[in-house]
């Protein structure tokens, strides 16, 4: 049976009048939902730790900026937008002590609650309002009108009526004019790790950079590799988000076409398949979650080396000079403490 899509009409606002919504962190995810709910009608207040880079920022965009701890005794609604890693730190020390019945716990990940990382008490709800886009370009396309698609879970319904409050989140967001889909805390955060690790960012990096390493060492100049494999993916898959592989196969030409349903499945084959579904099982038993929380709390060095050699890969600088070029290509929006892309 079709999911249930809820959009615009489907959402009130209602639920969040007269609340005080409480955004904890100021970064990607963070700053998009304040800024769009504060400009949907809805009052949010910031919490940050004493010597966030993120307050300044908070505080520039005209809001009220609190330590944690108090924006979560004066909210009604709680936003936890401080990363998975930190979550359990930021809850025990700051929000667990504060968080009294009739609350509002909400998440826009579930890694914590679904991994355990975290346990709520049983007299708040627990919610989720996850749009299935980066924080950046939630904030974007609210600002040009749209929305990125949400997904909504209800972990815990205390007070009846979570489902609304999430619903009424989402709407503030935007989330409901790209359409919002109910989901689980479980289904969430497997399919958001699988999706984050073996399709959109693990999965297409890897597959870019071995392209334009192919390209390279075959002797090919290093602009004309950035071009064909990674500047053209967007265009390629604009026309996907447009239209579906039958829209964007539409619109190339035969002979790429004929290239991409003879070549492609020779390239991710069955080999490649049974990795994908090697690491969605690592998900699913917790193994991922596990690997990452001990990195995370031995100091991150894998993380931090394998992040460096990323910036290093020679895609990046034949990138960013390409860019530089290209004025149409937008600077992504400061959001918190995170330093500018470009
Ligand atoms: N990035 C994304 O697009 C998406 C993220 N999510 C989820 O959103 C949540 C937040 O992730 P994301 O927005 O990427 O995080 P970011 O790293 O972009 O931002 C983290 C924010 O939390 C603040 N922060 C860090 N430590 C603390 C603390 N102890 N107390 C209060 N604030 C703190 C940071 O401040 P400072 O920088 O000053 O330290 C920063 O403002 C995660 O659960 C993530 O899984 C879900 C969907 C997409
Ligand atoms: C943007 C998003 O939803 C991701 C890739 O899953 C994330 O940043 O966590």
């Amino acid at each position: 049976m079709a999911a249930t899509i809820y959009t615009e009409n489907d959402a009130s606002l209602e639920p969040l009048r007269g609340k005080t919504c409480a955004v904890i962190g100021f970064g990607s995810q963070g700053h998009a939902h304040a800024l769009n709910l504060k400009e949907s009608g809805v009052n949010v207040v910031i919490g940050l730790y004493p010597a966030s880079k993120s307050r300044k920022v908070a505080e520039e965009r005209g809001f009220k900026v609190l330590d944690t701890a108090d924006a979560v005794k004066e909210a009604d609604v709680i936003m936890v937008a401080v990363p998975d890693t930190v979550i359990p730190k930021v809850y025990n020390a700051d929000i667990a002590p504060n968080l009294t019945e009739g609350k509002t716990l909400l998440f826009s990940h579930g890694f914590a609650v679904h991994f355990k990382t975290i346990t709520p008490p049983d007299n708040v709800n627990v919610i989720m309002v996850a749009p299935k886009g980066p924080g950046h370009l939630v904030r974007r396309q609210y600002t040009e009108g749209k929305g990125v698609p949400t997904l909504i879970a209800i972990y815990q319904d205390k007070s009846g009526n979570a489902k609304d409050i999430a619903l009424a989140w989402a709407k503030g967001i935007g989330g409901t004019r790209g359409g919002v889909f109910e989901t689980s805390f479980k289904e969430e955060t497997e399919t958001d790790l699988f999706g984050e690790q073996v399709v959109l960012c693990g999965g297409t990096t890897a597959l870019v950079k071995a392209g334009f390493e192919t390209l390279v060492e075959a002797g090919y100049q290093p602009e004309m590799a950035y071009f064909e494999c990674l500047h053209e993916l967007k265009l390629i898959v604009d026309l996907m988000f447009e239209a579906g592989i039958a829209g964007m196969r539409f619109s190339i030409s035969e002979t790429a076409e004929y290239g991409d349903v003879t070549v492609g499945p020779k390239i991710i084959d069955d080999h490649v398949k049974a990795n994908m579904k090697a690491q969605l099982e690592r998900i699913q038993k917790g193994e991922f979650a596990k690997e990452w929380m001990d990195e995370f709390n031995a100091g991150q060095p894998n993380f931090d080396r394998l992040r460096k050699e990323g910036k290093e890969h020679p895609i990046e600088e034949v990138g960013g000079r390409l860019r530089s070029l290209m004025s149409w290509v937008k600077k992504r929006e400061i959001g918190g403490s995170q330093a500018s892309y470009e």
